[in-house]
């Protein structure tokens, strides 16, 4: 049986690019840009008052003038009708253009204006004081935001101001869903006392959509092997196929045969883990590759932020979600010698882990309160206060 981290060399040997797409700035939380974005100007583009104030010459400070006759008003978006003359000031709002030959500004607190008179009541003045200088963050043609970089609301802010409002990105992949099993209904149908709800479909679904991906087909399948085949079949043209349930040891599981029956080639079957053992991976010659992860709630909710979310980070030119390292608090025991991976609350520092409530893989609340997963390593029988343990932030 594969560890988890062979499982997961294994996959991400198989992440390739969707290609890539032109979406509008509109539609782009959460893509991820495939082309670096140069800036079209300089940044600021001309030198700007970062106060609301008056604007002088340095150098009539320097000769020891300290009163100035207000020459004009410029506002923001606004240039002055003419040159800013010897001993004179602009009164000049926060946003506006410093004009040349002005090359300080005097914030209107530091001052005391008396008609059209202003004067300056500071100690000291440093030339470009307040001033934000032309070029000073960007160069035109700097590269200000690189491929990869994932459209965050800074990120979209900084393409907004470079003016661009088409822009590439990774495309998303074609995705299938498929969730099974004759004990599951849909929401809103009648269930008798040995059937449950679809509870899998809303959670990968959900994971999905912090990709903005949404499945392009999806279905719930019986546990019936000419239904799945029929199914999964007309599902090969995808990237990605994610199926849940069916994948374990029982006389209905009959997932991993019909995928391999239909040519799917099998990646790993099982991997040392609790949760998530049964899952089986495979790989479409030409087609999509096959997550099925096994049935049981927290254990499809684990090994899709394990393993799917790995390969879409890796296919979509992302880093990984990174194995950062806590310490833990409590005692924890565990019979299995897997990899366990359990819900765990981090403090604020982001050091200190608690475990939260978890009753099995099949406890219909995934350990809700938790906001990474800690892993309890294989080799280790007892986890005890203060050790070092690796997690995964959810
Ligand atoms: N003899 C063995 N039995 C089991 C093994 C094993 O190694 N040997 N592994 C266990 C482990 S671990 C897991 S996890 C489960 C996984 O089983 P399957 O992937 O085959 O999943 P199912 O049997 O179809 O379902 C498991 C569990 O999850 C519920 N389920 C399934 N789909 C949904 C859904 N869409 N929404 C909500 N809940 C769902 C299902 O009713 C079952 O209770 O196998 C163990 N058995
Ligand atoms: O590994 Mo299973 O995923 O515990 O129930």
């Amino acid at each position: 049986m594969k560890t988890y981290l062979e499982a997961l060399n294994i996959i991400l040997s198989q992440a390739q690019s969707f290609g890539t797409e032109m979406i509008h700035l509109d539609d782009a939380d959460g893509r991820v840009l495939s082309e670096d974005i140069a800036a079209d100007r300089d940044y600021p583009p001309f030198n700007r008052s970062a106060m609301d104030g008056y604007a002088i010459m340095i150098q009539d400070w320097q000769q020891g003038i300290r009163e100035f006759g207000i020459q004009e008003i410029i506002y923001a978006g606004a240039s002055p009708s003419q040159e800013l003359k010897p001993g004179a000031a602009f009164k000049i709002m926060t946003g506006a253009a410093v004009p040349f030959p002005a090359n300080a500004v005097i914030r209107k607190e530091d001052c005391v204006q008396t008609g059209n008179q202003v004067s300056l009541i500071i100690e000291n003045l440093k030339e470009f004081q307040n001033v934000a200088r032309k070029g000073e963050d960007l160069l035109e043609g700097d590269i200000a935001l690189s491929a990869q970089t994932p459209c965050t609301p800074a990120a979209i802010s900084t393409l907004a101001t470079l003016g661009k409002s088409e822009i590439q990105v990774a495309a998303l992949p074609k995705v299938a869903l498929f969730t099974t099993g004759n004990e599951i209904k849909p929401l809103g149908a009648k269930v008798s006392d040995t059937e449950i709800r679809n509870s899998n479909y809303y959670l990968l679904r959900s994971l999905l959509k912090k990709w903005n991906i949404t499945p392009a087909v999806y279905r719930h399948l019986p546990d019936n092997v000419t239904e799945l085949k029929n199914h999964i079949e007309n599902a090969l043209d995808t990237d990605i196929i994610i199926m849940s349930g069916g994948v374990s040891a029982g006389d209905a599981d009959y997932v991993p045969e019909v995928l391999e029956n239909l040519g799917v080639e099998k990646l790993f079957h099982k991997v040392s883990i609790k949760p998530g053992k049964p899952i089986w991976c495979g790989k479409a010659r030409g087609g999509p590759i096959v997550f099925a992860l096994p049935g049981n709630p927290f254990s499809s909710f684990v090994t899709f932020k394990i393993f799917v979310e790995s390969f879409l980070s890796k296919s979509m030119g992302l880093n990984p979600p990174r194995q950062l390292e806590g310490v833990f608090r409590g005692e924890k025991r565990k019979k299995t010698n897997f990899d366990e991976f359990f819900p765990v609350k981090f403090s604020e520092s982001g050091k200190e882990l608690e475990t939260t409530s978890l009753n099995g893989s099949g406890d219909i609340r995934l350990g809700i309160n938790a906001n990474a997963l800690a892993v309890h390593p294989a080799a280790t029988d007892t986890l005890r206060e203060g050790q070092i343990i690796p997690y995964y932030i959810l």
